[in-house]
């Protein structure tokens, strides 16, 4: 019975069995999908989104992603090879800049650079060069440096943390169009702890991230050995440059400019010794980026201001593509470098000439070293005319010169007798003390120099003495004690409290030199125990924590903490004077050139003329203002037509010019300049010519105007269907294919990105044919071509105190540009400004190519629409100014500084950040939009 039953029991096992697992479990899943697709039938809402918060996420999501990978070609209109990538060095003072760019171009050329003056040129690939500049340390240069760098490695001093320089910096690059940015920390072999090394690493790293953007690159030299940084290290920041893709800026490739590397005064040396103070010829060379740079563009040079270029011409490339170098053979493959201001670099061309340096080590007469120069005072070894001749090579002053700077020693141990700058005062003790005046009353490298002619001694006396200014002279007081004396009485914190609580700036005697900490915070004592001793504090977790991570809960505080409630009198005193030695001084050409304030002319602007002007005579309006002076003047804001023939040279042009206005007889008639007027117009969709050859030259002399208009017409709508529709779509005039290319937008962006390339090679291929010459005065000098601009009746104050350490920045101007009027700006005031700003206070603005100084009156636009004049900015909001000014294009990018001299750099007033705005009049019409 048993087994009968077993045998039952396991027959109807055998038959489930039979079908298997498989079996089972598809009954399973068959009831599954039924039950679910029941469900979704008899309920299909319960499968729809159940959070709406969710599906918005998720669809703006997706979106956002479809959104980012489509933009609009940009076309990149540069033909043949690049210009060098500007890869500037900017950072505080001491940060280690100039070694960084030693380091570099050691690693690329393997030579040592042995200064850093101007821009560097280097070959870094096949296909890439690079120019190395350093970033002057002063707000001048800063602006002008944004417009030009490609790339900016921005150094931060890891032991002491972010300084303001960096943050004013990143503001001023907003503002002017965002470059590639970098961050280098250095100094961190500073840091004993390896722990508390990481630390720091990783929150510097944050802060700079949440300032630029999640990610952006942060490279670490952790130290230095031979006083160079590490090689590992170098060679992995250099692959970083060596392949980052570079994408034109949009201000940048509308206007051609040079970073001048070379400059030369080429006045006639006899009228300057007759006047030093005329106008001078200067000649500019460099690298032509941007756009092409067409005949007759007036230039504006950064800080001097806007001239037309008396001649240019395109010079052999001092520092060319391995390629290229090939067929000139070996000699040109071996010159990997072109740095003339910093004196390296073995051939310079010129227009007509080629000079040859040969460096000092192969000519041995040419400098003599100490020993040398001790021997010959001595006598010893060399002749004694040698010796005189020695002697006159090292001459760098006149007598009179040297005699205005000379002194006499009456005593020993008592300081000289000084004929101009040096008053001796009696102290108490009976030391004589002297008084120094400040350095920024030396011309720059003066200061140096002077003490050069003196002995050693007596020149560490007076960087003792700069530094400390009550030190007697007879003693023997270091700089460095001084410095760490001072350190540990006093740390005496300038703060400077903003609006917003994410920053602070805190003004700090820091390491011998006045430094501006930028805090994120409002907790200072961990600050001020940090910066007590360097080696103890540096990196001490906690403090560096309350630097980038304290609250915000303090903000109030900040505003009852007086600045002048924390300034001791010594650092008021010490502070200025240390500045100066510390950094390098540059004299403000701005404020030497700009003297005369523009006037506000009464006269309506005509700036719709531009737009009316027909093409041809744009040029030609052009090509004449190099010859008609009055075109020139800056507050000319209104073209004036000489409507006298006999004052035009060609009186053809003339006619020409008159027949464009309506009251004119039309030009159409007139055979082959049919071509001149209307050109061949090109249907850009299908590629289609229209030759006014045809019959519609006919039409068009039957009614011209009727004509002109139809051509218009017919021009604008081909300009909307290309961009707004697929030219496909219009030929077939199929709605499903329309339809199509809608959906599939990457698709219609590749497309328009092809018809770019495509139309840029046409282009190519009819250029081609051309003579260099014709080619040039078509599309004027590519860019990458090495440039050589001849400016004459440039003020004198230019070539007197140009620094090459000061990077010269030329920049072309457009149509309508050159003019000056009224601009309706809106601006905002910057959170680290801590005062409101009064009108019709003057102020410093940044815009294109220009800083000048103006008076601006703001305003606000009430409900109704009226503007209504403001005394003061509001504190957190936008307001609208206006000021008279040389015009800028709207959309362009407008910061303004308060103050330009390097010590009140801190002072950084007014900019328009976030999301500035500008537009200028437009007779009654403006142009608003967004940077
Ligand atoms: N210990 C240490 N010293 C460094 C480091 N980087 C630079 N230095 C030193 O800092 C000093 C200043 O370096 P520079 O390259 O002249 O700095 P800079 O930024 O060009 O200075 P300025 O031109 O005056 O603004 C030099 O003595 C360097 O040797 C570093 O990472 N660690």
């Amino acid at each position: 019975m048993g087994e009968e039953k077993n045998d039952q029991a396991h027959k109807s096992h055998r038959v489930s069995k039979s079908g298997a697992s498989s079996k089972k479990g598809k009954p399973d899943k068959k009831k599954k999908s039924e039950i679910s697709d029941e469900k979704r039938q008899a309920n299909p809402k319960a499968f729809a989104f159940k959070s709406s918060v969710k599906a918005r996420r998720l669809h703006t999501h997706s979106t956002e992603k479809e959104q980012r990978r489509l933009h609009l070609p940009t076309v990149d209109r540069a033909i043949g090879e690049p210009p060098p990538y500007v890869v500037l060095v900017q950072g505080p003072p001491q940060v280690g800049k100039s070694l960084l760019i030693k380091c570099l171009v050691k690693h690329y050329t393997k030579q040592n650079l042995p200064e850093v003056r101007g821009p560097i040129t280097i070959v870094s690939g096949k296909k890439r060069r690079l120019q190395f500049v350093e970033c002057p340390n002063d707000i001048t240069g800063m602006l002008d440096a944004a417009k030009y760098a490609d790339l900016a490695l921005l150094l931060i001093d890891g032991s002491y943390g972010f300084e303001m320089e960096t943050f004013e910096f990143l503001n001023i690059l907003k503002t002017h169009g965002f470059p590639k940015v970098m961050g280098v920390l250095t100094h961190l072999d500073k840091f004993k702890d390896v722990k508390k090394l990481r630390k720091t690493k990783q929150r510097l790293k944050h802060r700079f991230w949440t300032e630029i953007y999640d990610g952006a690159k942060l490279f670490y030299l952790s130290g230095l050995i031979h006083e160079k940084y590490t090689k590992r290290e170098v060679h992995n920041l250099a692959r970083f440059i060596s392949v980052m893709k570079f994408h034109p800026l949009s201000w940048r490739s509308a206007h051609p400019y040079l970073l001048v590397d070379r400059f030369e005064d080429a006045t006639p040396p006899d009228k300057v010794q007759r006047d030093e103070t005329i106008d001078r010829n200067v000649i500019l060379y460099g690298y032509l980026r941007g756009c092409n740079f067409k005949k007759g563009t007036k230039v504006h040079i950064a800080g001097v201001g806007d001239f037309p270029v008396a001649n240019v011409s395109s010079l052999p490339d001092p520092c060319p593509l391995p390629s290229a170098a090939k067929k000139k053979g070996l000699r040109e493959k071996e010159k990997l470098f072109y740095a003339p201001m910093s004196g390296v670099g073995d051939l310079l061309y010129d227009k007509d000439a080629v000079y040859i340096n040969i460096n000092d080590h192969f000519v041995q007469f040419s400098k003599t070293d100490d020993e040398n120069d001790a021997n010959a005072r001595k006598g010893k070894n060399l002749d004694v005319g040698e010796a005189m001749v020695k002697a006159l090579q090292n001459t760098q002053y006149s007598i009179g010169e040297k005699l205005g700077e000379s002194s006499i020693q009456l005593f020993s141990k008592k300081s000289n007798v000084s004929k101009n700058h040096d008053t001796d005062i009696n102290s108490e003790d009976g030391n004589t003390t002297r008084v120094i005046e400040p350095a920024e009353h030396f011309p720059p490298g003066q200061f140096s120099e002077s003490d050069d002619d003196e002995d050693g001694s007596e020149s560490e006396h007076d960087v003792s003495d700069a530094s400390e200014p009550d030190t007697d002279i007879g003693g023997t007081k270091n700089v460095e004690e001084t410095d760490s004396d001072e350190e540990e009485k006093n740390d005496l914190p300038i703060e400077q409290p903003s609006s917003g609580n994410k920053h602070k700036e805190l003004v700090e005697f820091h390491n011998g030199r006045t430094r501006r900490k930028a805090v994120f915070g409002d907790d200072d004592e961990h600050d001020g125990s940090e910066d007590s001793g360097e080696d103890d504090d540096v990196g001490d977790d906690e403090d560096m924590q309350d630097i980038f991570y304290s609250g915000s809960e303090s903000s109030d505080d900040d505003e009852d903490q007086k600045p002048e409630d924390k300034v001791g009198d010594a650092s008021k005193f010490v502070a200025p004077l240390l500045r100066n030695l510390a950094l390098r001084k540059i004299v403000n050409l701005q404020q030497l050139v700009y003297q005369i304030k523009p006037s506000v002319s009464d006269s309506e602007d005509d700036d719709d003329d531009e737009f009316l002007v027909p093409k041809g005579q744009a040029n030609k309006k052009n090509k004449k203002g190099l010859d008609t002076s009055g075109i020139y003047n800056e507050d000319c804001s209104k073209f004036q037509f000489d409507l006298n023939p006999e004052n035009w040279e060609s009186a053809e042009d003339f006619e020409s010019i008159r027949h464009r206005f309506v009251t004119g007889q039309n030009l159409v008639s007139k055979g082959n300049d049919d071509d001149e007027v209307y050109g061949d117009f090109e249907d850009l969709e299908t590629g289609e010519k229209f030759n006014p050859s045809n019959e519609e030259v006919n039409k068009k002399e039957a009614d011209p105007e009727n004509e002109e208009r139809r051509l218009k017409k017919l021009a604008l709508r081909a300009k909307f269907d290309s961009q707004y529709l697929h030219p496909e779509t219009m030929d077939e005039e199929n709605d499903q294919e329309e339809k199509k290319s809608h959906q599939d937008e990457g698709g219609f962006y590749e497309k328009l990105k092809e018809e770019a390339e495509l139309r840029k090679q046409k282009n190519l291929m009819e250029l081609m044919d051309l003579d260099e010459e014709t080619l040039v005065e078509i599309e004027g000098f590519r860019t990458g071509t090495y440039l050589r601009l001849e400016i004459h009746d440039v003020p004198c104050e230019m070539v007197k105190y140009f620094d090459p350490y000061h990077p010269q920045l030329v920049g072309g101007i457009g149509l309508g540009e050159e003019n000056t009027g009224y601009m309706q700006v809106r601006i905002k005031k910057h959170r680290w400004r801590k005062r409101v700003l009064k009108n019709r206070n003057p102020i410093i603005v940044s815009i294109g190519w220009r800083r000048y100084q103006t008076t601006p009156v703001y305003a606000i636009e009430d409900q109704n629409g009226r503007h209504r004049q403001l005394k003061y900015t509001p504190e957190h909001m936008h307001c609208l100014a206006w000021f008279w000014g040389p015009l800028a294009p709207p959309n362009t990018g407008l910061i303004a500084v308060e103050n330009l001299s390097n010590n009140q750099v801190s002072k950084l007033s007014s900019k328009n950040t976030d999301n500035p705005q500008i537009y200028f009049f437009s007779q009654g019409c403006g142009f608003f939009m967004n940077i």
